[in-house]
C-alpha cells in the first residue's frame, strides 16, 4: 500500500472521529508513530517559476526513504523546506506530528539535516564546532563529548580534530557537516546529497552509519544523484519531476516495474530523460542529431 493512499484514511478518520477527542488523539498518534514525515500538498514558487506544484508525501518511521528527481526538480527546495530553512507558499509539513508553521522548535529538535553546501565557522577546530552545535543543541556535556568522540572516530576524524575546519579537504569538512547533523540523536535524519565530495571510504562508512541508523529505528529521508546507493540503502523512493512527485513507493516494487530493473530505467522512464541518453551516445559517435525535444505536456508515468 502507498503512503498516498494511507494519507487518505486519516483524513476520513479526522471528521469521523472529531466528536470523540481520546479517539482522535490516538489515532494521530499512531499516525505519526507510523509516518514521521507528512509533506500536505506542499507549494514553493519563486516569483513565477513553480518549484513545487502541490507536493505530498508520507515518509514512514524507522526506514530510509529515498527522494531523486533530475535537476531543478525540487529537491533542494523540498529538503530545506522540512528543515524548516524555507517556508513554503502553501501546504504543511508535519515531523512527528508536529507542524512545522505552528511547532517549529518541536520539530525541528527531531530532524538533523546536512545541507548540499554549507557555511560553517571554518575558523573553528572541528572539535570546537562540534562542541558550539552541542551547545546550540543545549546537550548535556557528558553526552555531548561522548557523542562527538564516537563520531570522530567513526569518521576517522580523531587526528585532525584539532585542526581549523579551513585546513580541512572537502571531504573532511563534509564529514564534519554528517557529525554536526547526528550529534542530538535525533529521530529523522534529512541528507541532502551527503556523498558530495567523500570519497569511497569514507561513502562507505557513511552507508554503514545510515544502515544502522536505520536499525536503531531512526529515519531517513535522502536525496542523492547517485542511484546505486539509494538502490541499496532505500527501502522506499520518492522520485519528483518539474515539482511533482510521479513516483512514490517501494523500491522493490518500482524496481520490479521496469525490465530492466534498475532504478536508472525506472529514474529515465519517469522523467524522461531517454532521448536526451540517445542524443549524447549519437554525439559521442560523431553523429550530428537534433537536440530530442521535451514533452512538457506529461511529467512522465505515476506509479504507487
Ligand atoms: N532561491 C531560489 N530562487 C529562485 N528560484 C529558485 C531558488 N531555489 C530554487 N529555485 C528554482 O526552483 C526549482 C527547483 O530547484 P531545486 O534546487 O529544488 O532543484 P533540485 O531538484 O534540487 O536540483 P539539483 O539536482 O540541480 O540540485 C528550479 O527551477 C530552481 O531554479
Amino acid at each position: 500500500m502507498s503512503s498516498r493512499i494511507c494519507y487518505r484514511p486519516f483524513r476520513f478518520a479526522r471528521a469521523r472521529f472529531a466528536i470523540q477527542p481520546g479517539h482522535y488523539s490516538l489515532f494521530v498518534a499512531w499516525v505519526w508513530e507510523l509516518f514521521v514525515i507528512e509533506v500536505i500538498n506542499l507549494v514553493k514558487n519563486f516569483g513565477d517559476n513553480a518549484a513545487l506544484k502541490g507536493v505530498s508525501f508520507t515518509v514512514r518511521s524507522g526506514e530510509a526513504t529515498g527522494c531523486l528527481g533530475p535537476n531543478g526538480a525540487g529537491k533542494s527546495t523540498i529538503m530545506k523546506t522540512l528543515a524548516g530553512l524555507q517556508r513554503p507558499t502553501s501546504g504543511e509539513v508535519r515531523i512527528c506530528g508536529y507542524s512545522l508553521a505552528s511547532e517549529p522548535l518541536e520539530a525541528k529538535k527531531r530532524i538533523g539535516y546536512v545541507p548540499e553546501t554549507a557555511a560553517m565557522y571554518t575558523g573553528l577546530t572541528a572539535n570546537e564546532y562540534l562542541s558550539l552545535v552541542a551547545e546550540l543543541y543545549h546537550l548535556d556535556r557528558d553526552f555531548a563529548a561522548e557523542q562527538i568522540g564516537k563520531l570522530l572516530r567513526a569518521f576517522h576524524l580523531t587526528d585532525v580534530a584539532d585542526r581549523q575546519i579551513d585546513s580541512l579537504s572537502k571531504g573532511m569538512r563534509q564529514k564534519v557537516l554528517i557529525s554536526s547533523a547526528l550529534l542530538h540523536d535525533p529521530e529523522v535524519l534529512i541528507f541532502d546529497e551527503p556523498l558530495n565530495g567523500l570519497d569511497v571510504n569514507a561513502a562507505l562508512t557513511f552507508r554503514r552509519i545510515v544502515e544502522d541508523l536505520v536499525s536503531q529505528g531512526k529515519t531517513v529521508f535522502y536525496c542523492s544523484h547517485i542511484l546505486d546507493v539509494v538502490e541499496r540503502l532505500c527501502k522506499r523512493v520518492i522520485v519528483l519531476n518539474s515539482g511533482e512527485v510521479v513516483a512514490d513507493d517501494e523500491t522493490a516494487n518500482l524496481l520490479a516495474s521496469t525490465p530492466k530493473g534498475s532504478l536508472e530505467s525506472v529514474f529515465q522512464e519517469l522523467t524522461r530523460i531517454g532521448p536526451e541518453i540517445e542524443w549524447g551516445a549519437a554525439l559521442a559517435e560523431g553523429r550530428a542529431p537534433e537536440m530530442p525535444k521535451r514533452d512538457d505536456s506529461s511529467s512522465g508515468t505515476r506509479i504507487g
